[in-house]
């Protein structure tokens, strides 16, 4: 068996060796020559996959390492008798750490002692924003949910849900929905220059989901205007020939990386290995746990209460912190459109380890039960 794997795949060989030969390929502009051949196709979000790509291929099973669909052509795929699958969930829980972490940033900016002032909006509330709210309302803020698909569905039974224009209400509004198009409560600029006019300085917005989500040129005509809001971008239109004068614009700007935890990159092997095993109903063997080596960083110590005061931030930054990722966006917007694309790939490709919150041990001295709770919340494991 030929499996065909984008190169940014981590641990194929671990994962599939036993299946057949490997052939690693650059996943952005892979060409159907590239694939004819194969049996097995695994990619990820920068590669569009369709009849353009595997019509005349011998490709029975396509599986894409990322939780985003919207490069798959997955009605053509059903057509042509291709099984497909994707990995639901699989770095949820590195975005969440990602906006938690911006929201750090942005109350240090704001200078707020307590950070659970800021009420939050939070637009898509599936396996991302769920796991966002989940964190967020265990820490103590006030959240606002909008998910009118969700909303539809679930009616009294579900949470409560507010509208797109109460979500864009709140101090920090983060938008994770997938990017959809054609269909009721399609995405596909959303956030556009009508819902953009009633932001204003107090507020941030970030987005997380797909750059599509919002209007471009619309954003960067509104923060031309006076009182812009702040703004915190980790997914931009036209990746990876993101607009420069935008990244200018704004506050945080990010290449795509808020699912990039070490935990959430292998999960994403892990469960297209468990959907080709049990397509090719071979036993599933092998764990993503297996493979996690040490992280760098396994424990953090506070000594004293007053290093406590502020110490969940202080934990949260040790983990992730998005401001050198935007220092290294920054640095790469310079050049032809060309050498800023390239930039913004090898980014991506060279990304340094980032491990999750549940990694590290914190230990505490003589903390209260409320702080204790904090710390689990975000996700760390606690010694008290
Ligand atoms: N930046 C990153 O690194 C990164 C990482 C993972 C996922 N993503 C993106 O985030 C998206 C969401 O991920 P997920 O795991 O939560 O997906 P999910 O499918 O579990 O949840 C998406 C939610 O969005 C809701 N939704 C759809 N249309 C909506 C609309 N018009 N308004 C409000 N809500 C709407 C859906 O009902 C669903 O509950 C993915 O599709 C992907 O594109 C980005
Ligand atoms: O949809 C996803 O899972 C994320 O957007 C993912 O982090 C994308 O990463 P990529 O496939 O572009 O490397």
């Amino acid at each position: 068996m030929l499996i065909v794997a984008d190169e940014n795949i981590p641990l194929v060989d671990s994962f599939f060796g036993d299946f057949g030969e490997i052939r690693r390929v650059s996943g952005r502009g892979l060409s159907a020559a590239e694939v004819r051949d194969a049996d097995v196709l695994l990619v990820r979000s920068v590669t569009r996959v369709g009849r353009e790509l595997l019509e005349g291929s011998r490709v029975r099973f396509v599986g894409t390492a990322t939780i985003g669909t919207d490069h798959i052509d997955v009605d053509w795929l059903e057509q042509a008798g291709i099984r497909f699958a994707s990995a639901p969930g699989c770095n949820a829980n590195s975005v969440a750490e990602y906006v938690l972490s911006v929201l750090s940033a942005y109350a240090e900016k704001r200078g707020l002692e307590d950070w659970t002032e800021l009420t939050v909006g939070i637009v898509g509330v599936g396996n991302v924003g769920g796991e966002l709210a989940h964190k967020l309302e265990r820490l103590g803020f006030e959240v606002r949910l909008c998910d009118p698909p969700r909303a539809d569905l679930e009616g009294e039974d579900g949470p409560e849900f507010v509208s797109l224009e109460q979500a864009l209400a709140c101090d920090v509004v983060t938008l994770h929905t997938p990017l959809t198009r054609d269909q009721q409560h399609a995405t596909y600029h959303m956030v556009g220059a009508e819902q953009l006019a009633g932001l204003t300085s107090d507020q941030l917005l970030v987005n997380a989901g797909r750059g599509e989500v919002i209007d471009t040129e619309a954003l960067r005509a509104r923060l031309d205007e006076p009182n812009p809001p702040l703004v915190a971008l980790d997914v931009w239109e036209r990746e990876p020939r993101i607009d420069p004068s935008l990244v200018d614009r704004i506050w945080i700007a990010t290449p795509h990386i808020a699912g990039y935890s070490l935990e959430g990159k292998v999960q994403g092997t892990e469960m297209i290995y468990q959907a080709l095993s049990k397509y090719l109903g071979l036993p599933v063997r092998k764990k993503s746990g297996q493979f996690l080596p040490e992280p760098a960083l396994s424990k953090v110590a506070f000594t004293s209460a007053a290093e406590e005061a502020d110490a969940i931030r202080v934990a949260l930054r040790l983990c992730y912190d998005p401001r050198p990722d935007d220092g290294r966006l920054r640095t790469i917007m310079t050049g032809s459109a060309e050498e800023r694309a390239a930039g913004f790939d090898r980014l991506r490709r060279n990304y340094p380890v980032r491990r999750e919150c549940s990694s590290v041990t914190v230990q505490l001295k003589g903390s209260s039960k409320s702080l204790q709770d904090s710390f689990r919340a975000v996700g760390f494991k606690l010694k008290i």
